[in-house]
């Protein structure tokens, strides 16, 4: 998988897909990395060129040493940026979107500043706001002094439902270890680009065809945070799936059939 030099970092990237199928840009939740898209990444490449990436600081990709600054500077801006500059290093001037959390938030920040550069766009189990800035001081707090390990429970807790966790172990083992890996830099460096992001107005009216996708038992971002982005959307249709968080794994199958079906739209 190549490294991506880009206007502003290098990024890890896993392209998969046809040169010429059309383009869609996969962007994962925070502390995971772009190998969370594994159940959907072989299906979505027979009919799109499937571009994931590691966001700043996860997976392989490194912390800009501009990170706090950029966070302060740019908030969710920052992330949204990154992407705008794999888009480019790639020569793309359109692409879909398909978002998850982290993922989606960056996704409504692009719907926001820069919607012509989007086809279709799903947004998954993400919030249009993340709520006080001092729930972000107190997990980062956390990460500080406990590191990743401090944060592991809660994360997991969030990202699946106790009946999933039970029958899938290995799968949630696997997620887990993923998480773990993330450094508490690379988190941190996108956590501060979260804390306090607010796109409830500044996504209103945004024209590109959303498909938004809530977790019916996701208390992060709740199935109502899901209904309020789609209500503010120009075209936006919204799909509720028996999970928690991480919707894409819980309910693998469906998570596909959905995104595959809305983009082929
Ligand atoms: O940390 C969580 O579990 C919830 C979350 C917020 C942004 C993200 O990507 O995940």
């Amino acid at each position: 998988m190549p490294m991506l030099q880009t206007s502003r970092q290098p990024f890890h990237v896993a392209i998969d897909g046809a040169d010429d199928a059309p383009p869609l840009v996969m962007a994962h939740p925070l502390g995971a990395a772009l190998t969370v898209w594994e159940p959907q990444a072989a299906e979505l490449a027979k009919h799109f060129r499937v571009i994931r990436y590691d966001a700043r600081g996860h997976g392989a990709s490194p912390v800009p040493p501009q990170a706090a600054a950029d966070a302060a500077r740019d908030g969710v801006g920052a992330l949204g940026r990154d992407a705008l500059a794999i888009m480019d290093a790639l020569g793309l001037t359109q692409a879909h979107w398909c978002g998850l959390s982290m993922g989606g938030m960056a996704g409504q920040w692009l719907l926001a500043h820069a919607p012509q550069r989007l086809r279709r766009v799903v947004l998954a189990n993400t919030a249009a706001a993340t709520g006080p800035a001092t729930a972000w001081d107190e997990r980062l707090a956390l990460l500080k002094t406990a590191g990743m390990a401090g944060l592991i429970d809660g994360v997991m807790a969030r990202w699946f439902t106790p009946g999933f966790a039970a029958a899938h172990p290995a799968t949630v083992a696997g997620v887990r270890e993923l998480v773990l890996r993330t450094t508490p830099e690379g988190y941190a460096a996108c956590a501060m680009a979260l804390a306090g992001m607010d796109l409830r107005e500044a996504i209103r009216g945004a024209a590109p065809p959303t498909l938004v996708i809530a977790g019916s038992q996701d208390a992060g971002t709740t199935p109502e945070e899901a209904r309020f982005i789609a209500g503010q959307l120009a075209d936006a249709r919204l799909l509720t799936l028996e999970a928690a968080h991480l919707s894409n794994v819980e309910q693998a199958a469906a998570f596909t059939r959905a995104v595959s079906d809305f983009l082929r739209g």
